[in-house]
């Protein structure tokens, strides 16, 4: 067993070069025998294990900096980098992280889990290098996925123009979670095969051999030649070496010998470098390399057979399933609704709209500032877009939001999935931050869906809505109608009284309304009712609502699950200052949802209890500003 003598990338070193396949198998048995209990990012970190191999065996992490791009692949990196005994805690609470993070590791340069940004990171790094004279390398490793974001282009750009000392490892594998999309990806496509130039080398072969006979070698000797020369027109990687890179490459990523040969003779070498590998996502394990989109980020599965281990309770449709087959079900009706996903089909529940309207849906590769001006422009052209992203990956496209769809006042949907707590993909993926960064936009609307039936009721809403929407739900079950409370029709700013005469008011917000339902039951056993308010819209809030229930009742408690700085509580706060009520009346009103810091990765439950945001929770709260 090599992987147990290896507690640092020095470690590693001492392994012959010949047995390094052999360690390899083993980082993969013990990637795929962790993952299958804990679950985390499977495909694409077998693939990338021979490249973590290589690239530490030839560099000196961690003085040389070593950058994964997004961070998901880096599995083999945290097992070579001393974590390998830690590494059954992986995306646990209290144990490693599923992505490369600063305060985990000396080898892991920053924390990460956004596409794209190893190249800017890693050109920092190498412009300070210079400035400090120091002489550490720098290596940003990228995927073909990532490559489409244009944060990595933006870095390219610059490094090609500079020029400074740095290796971009280009992992193509083919895939970003979903086939890649994108005219570079046909490029990239076009490199490994090499049409053209196989194509040119067949023909000359086979013309030289038939018609020539005799006089073919010496003709041969300058077909070659010719060869060299039109190589040079069309070789692979051009692009890159128009952009300042010399490119290397295309190169077998699963022979470590290669890969090591490669570098080793590369990285003496000055200006900035590119490496093209060609990886297998899923590599080693035969479920992965056939369903890599199903293993790219896996639940736990069941080694032998592959198949996801039954849930414990009865599968739910999620809020990702619901506005699936809402959102199919308006398209169905109008013929303006488009759909438009950054790379991710299958999480935004688009990929059956994608085979049912192929023309009116579009993946537009990593590249959520591109979508949301994309889609500026389908409104603008009277098409009715609705953008489905992740809250987290939205962030990327404020500046659009603003200027493209607010000020334009345009009628996008920005349709937000993953908003709040997303559990063992942390602090990079909480999406915490939509409701402040979106609720002070002028022209904006939005809203957060109680359950199923607001979720389809919004959608539909916004398809009537001719100015910017942005609805957000968060990553799992969306509960169905309690069978006591109706669904109010939704209008414009106007929240719904669920349970009213209360002694103190619940304003619940989007995920938060069902358990805020608990919470009124657990009160209500306790002899004190509450009046429970699910607010719907967290811009415009319903103001007048807000007033009447400060005055009506004792006591006002606002629930979300988003950062309180700025959010949906901010709102009510500045409601009842706006009115004068919070300065004149000793009321409590308490506030509860995320505090303004970076949430650690565990299971969404636990996290939302830790911050109160639990039945139970909400309980207390009411208690306490009831002062009882
Ligand atoms: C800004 C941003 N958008 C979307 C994602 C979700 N995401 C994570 S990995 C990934 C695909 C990356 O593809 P690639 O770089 O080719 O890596 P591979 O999985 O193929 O190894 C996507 C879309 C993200 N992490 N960051
Ligand atoms: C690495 C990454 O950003 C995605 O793979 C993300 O982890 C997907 O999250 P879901 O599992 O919630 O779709
Ligand atoms: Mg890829």
């Amino acid at each position: 067993m090599f992987l147990e003598t290896i507690r640092s990338p020095q470690d590693l070193k001492k392994i012959p070069r010949d047995k390094l396949p052999e360690l390899a198998a083993e980082v993969r048995s013990r990637i795929i025998g962790v993952v299958s209990k804990t679950g985390g990012h499977l495909a694409s970190s077998l693939g990338a294990v021979e490249l973590a191999i290589a690239v530490h065996y030839c560099f000196q992490a961690p003085e040389d900096i070593i950058i994964w791009d997004v961070g998901h692949q880096a599995y083999a990196h945290k097992i070579l980098t001393g974590r390998n005994e830690r590494f059954d805690t992986l995306r646990q609470k209290d144990g490693l992280s599923g992505f490369p993070c600063r305060t985990e590791s000396v080898y892991d340069p920053f924390t990460t889990g956004h596409s794209s940004t190893a190249v800017s990171l890693a050109f920092g790094c190498a412009a300070a290098r210079d400035l400090r004279e120091t002489h550490e390398k720098v290596v940003a490793i990228v995927g073909d996925g990532a490559l489409t974001g244009g944060m990595c282009f933006e870095a390219l750009n610059h490094v090609g123009h500079l020029g400074k000392d740095m290796l971009v490892i280009l992992n193509s594998n083919d895939m970003a979670i979903a086939p890649s999309v994108g005219a570079l990806s046909t490029y990239l496509n076009k490199i490994i095969s090499r049409p053209i130039y196989n194509r040119f080398k067949d023909a000359r072969d086979a013309f030289l051999k038939q018609r020539l006979g005799r006089i073919g070698p010496r003709l041969q000797k300058l077909a070659d030649k010719f060869e060299e020369l039109l190589k040079g027109l069309i070789v692979p990687g051009i692009f890159f070496e128009e952009m300042g890179f010399k490119y290397f490459g295309p190169l077998d990523g699963h022979n470590t010998t290669l890969l090591i040969d490669t570098l080793q003779n590369i990285s003496h070498l000055k200006g900035p470098l590119l490496l093209h590998v060609i990886t297998k996502k899923g590599k080693g394990f035969a479920p992965a390399e056939n369903q890599p989109v199903r293993f790219h980020g896996t639940t736990c599965f069941d080694i032998a057979s592959g198949e996801v281990a039954a849930p414990e309770e009865k599968p739910q449709a999620s809020f990702t399933d619901v506005f699936s087959a809402a959102l199919q079900a308006l398209a169905q009706k109008d013929k303006k609704i488009a759909a438009i996903t950054a790379a991710m089909p299958e999480g935004t529940g688009l990929t059956s709209f994608a085979k049912v309207f192929p023309e009116r849906f579009f993946d537009v590769g990593i590249a959520e500032q591109h979508a949301v001006g994309f889609a500026a422009g389908l409104a603008r052209a009277g098409l009715k877009p609705y953008v489905a992203v992740y809250s987290t990956f939205l962030q990327r496209a404020y500046d659009q939001i603003v200027e493209e769809v607010c000020l334009q006042n345009l009628g996008v949907v920005l349709c937000l999935d993953r908003a709040g707590i997303v559990g063992e993909d942390g602090p990079t993926h909480h999406g915490m931050f939509d409701i402040s960064y979106l609720r002070h936009l002028p022209n904006m609307t939005v809203m957060a869906p109680a359950d199923k039936e607001d979720l389809e009721a919004m959608l539909a809403f916004a398809s009537e809505c001719p100015t910017p929407v942005a609805i957000r739900y968060p990553r799992g079950t969306a509960p169905c109608r309690r069978e006591n409370f109706a669904v109010a029709p939704v209008r414009q700013g106007r929240a719904e009284i669920l349970l009213d005469g209360g002694v103190a008011t619940i304003l619940a917000l989007g995920s938060m309304v069902d358990v805020a339902v608990d919470a009124a039951d657990i009160l209500s056993r306790e002899g004190v009712r509450v009046t429970l308010v699910n607010a719907r819209f967290a811009k415009p809030i319903d103001e007048g609502l807000v007033l009447k229930l400060y005055d009506a009742t004792e006591a006002l408690v606002t629930v979300e699950e988003g950062v309180m700085a700025g959010g949906f509580g901010s709102g009510v706060l500045e409601a009842l200052r706006a009115d004068g009520r919070l300065f004149t009346s000793a009321k409590k009103v308490k506030c509860l949802g995320l505090p303004v810091s970076f949430i650690t990765f565990g299971k969404r439950k636990d996290l939302l209890k830790q911050y109160g945001l639990c039945a139970e929770g909400i309980a207390a709260a009411v208690r306490e500003a009831l002062g009882r």
